[in-house]
């Protein structure tokens, strides 16, 4: 079974902690971060997802169908309880028309790239200008730079995500969802920059 495959037999499941008190803000204990990704098919969006809720890794990933849905949380180091849930986009061109369905609810989204794939870059900034266009005004976004464990055969520069990302006010990333590198950091250190950009109710749980 792949990355989307596997993501989808376990759809909707809850991981975690439970729920608890609300006590709302910046300040508050327990944070719920509606999250989309989005990025050209292969890029390895399922695989991340799969990698940061399951801790595995499945080389023969199959395309995602439509989008997969699932939660997963995480208690940061000041004891905070974050509540990802998390849309898996489709990045098919046959889905494109889907996107917008998933990005309008969403607080932060995560665009990814492929680091041996210059077109998977241009999709990445095509998604980019789609969200500061029609996603919510006021968003966050991540640029993450997958297959970090291929350096071998890049074809990205770190710079380029880099800058693109500084010119755009995205947090940026490297990742191997193969590796686990940078996985948990990828979701742990967004937060933490969303949170500081986001209007105070937005991420109440
Ligand atoms: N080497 C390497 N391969 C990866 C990595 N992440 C994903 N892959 C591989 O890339 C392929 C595509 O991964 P997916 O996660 O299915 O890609 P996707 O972006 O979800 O694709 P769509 O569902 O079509 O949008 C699979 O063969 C994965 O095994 C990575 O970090 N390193």
């Amino acid at each position: 079974m792949g990355c989307a495959s596997s993501i989808a037999a376990r759809d909707s499941r809850q991981l975690g902690f439970p729920n608890s008190e609300n006590d709302g803000g910046h300040d508050a204990k327990n944070l719920r971060v509606k999250l989309v990704l989005l990025g050209d098919s292969g890029v390895g969006k399922s695989c991340i997802v799969l990698r940061f809720v399951r801790g595995q890794f499945d080389p023969t990933s199959k395309v995602t169908v439509g989008a997969s849905f699932l939660s997963q949380t995480i208690a940061l180091q000041d004891s905070t309880t974050v509540k990802f849930e998390i849309w898996d986009t489709a990045g098919q061109e046959r889905y494109a028309a889907l996107a917008p369905l998933y990005y309008r609810g969403a607080a932060v989204a995560v665009v990814v790239y492929d680091i041996t794939s210059p077109d998977s870059f241009s999709k990445a900034q095509y998604w980019v200008k789609e969200l500061q266009k029609h996603g919510s005004p006021d968003i966050v976004m991540a640029l993450v730079g997958n297959k970090a464990d291929l350096n071998e055969k890049r074809e990205v520069a770190v710079q380029d995500g880099i800058d693109y990302a500084e010119k755009n006010s995205m947090f940026f990333i490297e990742t191997s969802a193969k590796t686990a590198d940078n996985i948990n950091e990828l979701f742990e250190d967004f937060v933490d920059y969303a949170t500081s950009r986001l209007p105070p109710d937005i991420l109440a749980a």
